[in-house]
């Protein structure tokens, strides 16, 4: 069985990691760090994980984390930064939640993160965990840069038109939702029901940390550079993202079948029938990305609408795919469930 350790086991990301990897037949978990909830039972916190993760808190520095195989940090950015070489240099692989190793840029990262970054080389050594990329990196990867939620929506929605080369690559837009789970498990202000339900608004509109993460992932795809206008929203909803992209298009082209060819052989990237009009209910609780090709009235732009679960294939989900190709395990095991509905 593979040994392994989620630091920042109490958050969003961090449960959802639990629900996944405690009904993954390869996995043990031998730790699940807090530091406010350090000798708690994991099924007392969360119910809902009763008889399945009979594992109590432990504190980061009791969690003996250089006996994993695997290290998932589910922490706030900045966190696994300070912990990473030492879990390399003991042998430990380490899929990275948070954006501490997503922009190869450092400059660029320590502006938009606000601090000094704690090993700048090890940035160029992490590989981003966009399988629908990067699988072949994936695969012999030390240390995994996991996507934010927002950019693993938005660059799998453009991927294809960008790839094809029939997109104005200087005005691309993404307009997207996010539900309320995305903001994380804490407590503050904005995420207080009586704030966020029954209320939608648009936030970071002068400057969003994914911009640059983006940004990075479609000029790769291009090539060179790409201009980008990316707006998030709030949205009463606790799971879900919802994307919707345009693109002017520099030549005429079956936008449905470039979609359906590129992503035929990916287990958690569904194009939906020409026409069709994705919700987030039907990806909730799934690692699927279902993305549905538009070209209204005929005209010059192209508009795809691209929709996750951000707990999932926006983050816990990717991460365990990222694991699995690490590992040689089949690709989609144990992330292979249905989405709920209703
Ligand atoms: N929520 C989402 O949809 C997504 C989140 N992410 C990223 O994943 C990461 C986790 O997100 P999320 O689960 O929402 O966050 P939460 O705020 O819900 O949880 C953060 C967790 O980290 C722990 N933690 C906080 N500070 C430290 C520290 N200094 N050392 C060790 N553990 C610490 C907390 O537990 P305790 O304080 O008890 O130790 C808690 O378990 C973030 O970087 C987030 O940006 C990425 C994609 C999507
Ligand atoms: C709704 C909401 O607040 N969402 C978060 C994005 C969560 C995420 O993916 O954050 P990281 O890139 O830091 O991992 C936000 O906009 O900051």
């Amino acid at each position: 069985m593979l040994k392994v350790g989620i630091v920042g086991g109490t958050g969003y990301t961090g449960v959802e990691l639990l629900r996944i990897l405690s009904q993954h037949p390869e996995v043990h978990i031998h730790a699940i760090t807090s530091r406010k909830e350090t000798g708690l039972a994991v099924a007392e916190l969360f119910p809902s994980l009763r008889g399945r993760v009979p594992l109590k808190f432990c504190d980061p520095a009791e969690a003996e984390l250089d006996k994993c195989a695997i290290v998932f940090f589910a922490t706030p950015n900045g966190i696994a930064m300070q912990q990473v070489r030492s879990l390399l240099d003991a042998g430990v692989r380490v899929i990275d939640l948070a954006a501490d190793f997503r922009i190869k840029d450092v400059a660029v990262w320590e502006k938009w993160y606000g601090m000094t970054h704690a090993c700048p080389d090890l940035v160029e050594e992490a590989v981003y965990g966009l399988p629908e990329i990067n699988r072949n990196e994936i695969k012999g990867a030390r240390l995994i840069a996991n996507p934010g939620c927002y950019p693993t929506a938005v660059q799998l929605g453009f991927l294809p038109l960008i790839e094809a080369g029939i997109v104005d690559l200087e005005h691309l837009i993404a307009d997207a939702k996010s539900g309320v789970s995305g903001a994380g498990r804490n407590a503050a202000v904005h995420t207080l029901f009586a704030e966020a339900s029954d209320n939608f608004k648009a936030y970071g509109v002068p400057g969003h940390r994914h911009l640059p993460e983006i940004r990075q992932g479609l000029s790769r795809m291009a090539g060179g550079p790409i201009g980008l206008t990316f707006v998030p929203h709030l949205t009463p909803m606790i799971r879900g993202i919802h994307a919707t992209l345009y693109g002017r298009l520099s030549r005429d082209a079956d936008l449905q079948a470039i979609y359906e060819k590129r992503y035929a052989d990916e287990p958690f990237v569904d194009v939906l029938p020409a026409g069709a009009h994705p919700e987030t209910r039907s990806v909730r609780g799934s690692n699927l990305c279902r993305i549905a090709v538009h070209r209204p009235q005929e005209g010059n732009t192209a508009v795809i609408l691209s929709v996750t679960d951000n707990l999932v294939k926006g983050a816990a989900g990717q991460a365990v795919q990222n694991m699995n190709l690490m590992c040689g395990f089949p690709e989609t095991l144990a992330i292979d469930h249905a989405p709920l509905l209703p």
